[in-house]
């Protein structure tokens, strides 16, 4: 079965709700600049409602001082989101013990190679790129031509995202047969802030595949 990751909450009824209806990863953005970041402290109040659902920080760039306080929470999955190199995940990955992933923005076939070189990442989520003017680097619910995932062969474990919707989550499944996927704009009406039936809808559609 597909597993799901939902990211950007930012209230405990949702966390109980994603929790309650099967998401396998909870994510918490930690990145000032989105309309879904979270502080440590407000994620500490989060995390009681995870279930057993896994906790993800999604970070980008951050310095030590964050992901130490991040890991502080309890939280020991990172979602690397920014322009770390393959030195810096090797080296996060290294310090904090913590299971670590790597966001790679794809485009093309070159870019989908260049995910080849994040060897200490325990997994790959493969993204459309932000768009050129954009203010981060994930979360604008932007889907890439999932035709340039035919005939890569992932070194990794590996999650699909990117513009993912209830409407279009299993035909991308099918489409590229990601074991894994992951949304945040999909299951918003509103900017930031998450729909219920929205959020039922995407599990429901990506866990029957
Ligand atoms: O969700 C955010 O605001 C965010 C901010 C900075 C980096 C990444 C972010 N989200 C991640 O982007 C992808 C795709 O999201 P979407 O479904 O297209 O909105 C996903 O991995 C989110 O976790």
């Amino acid at each position: 079965m597909t597993r799901v990751k939902i990211c950007g909450l930012k209230d405990p009824d949702f966390v109980r709700l994603c929790a309650a209806e099967g998401a396998d990863w909870i994510g918490f953005v930690f990145v000032e600049a989105s309309p879904r970041y979270v502080t440590p402290e407000a994620a500490e109040t989060l995390l009681l409602g995870v279930g057993r659902a896994v906790p993800v920080a999604l970070l980008a760039d951050a310095d030590e001082a964050l992901i130490d306080r991040v890991t502080a929470t309890g939280i020991r999955v990172l979602q690397l989101h920014g322009q770390e190199t393959p030195d810096r995940v090797a080296e996060i990955a290294a310090r904090t013990g913590c299971e670590v992933w790597k966001a790679c923005g794809v485009e093309t076939e070159d870019d989908l190679a260049g995910a080849g070189a994040f060897t200490a990442a325990d997994r790959l989520l493969i993204d459309a790129k932000p768009p050129k003017d954009a203010d981060r680097t994930g979360g604008h619910g932007q889907a890439f031509d999932w035709s340039i995932l035919k005939g890569w062969t992932a070194t990794k474990p590996w999650i699909l995202a990117g513009g993912l919707t209830p409407e279009n989550v299993a035909e991308a499944i099918a489409a590229t047969g990601a074991p894994a996927v992951d949304v945040s704009s999909g299951v918003e009406r509103l900017r930031g802030l998450k729909d219920k039936e929205l959020v039922r809808a995407f599990l429901r559609a990506a866990k029957e595949v």
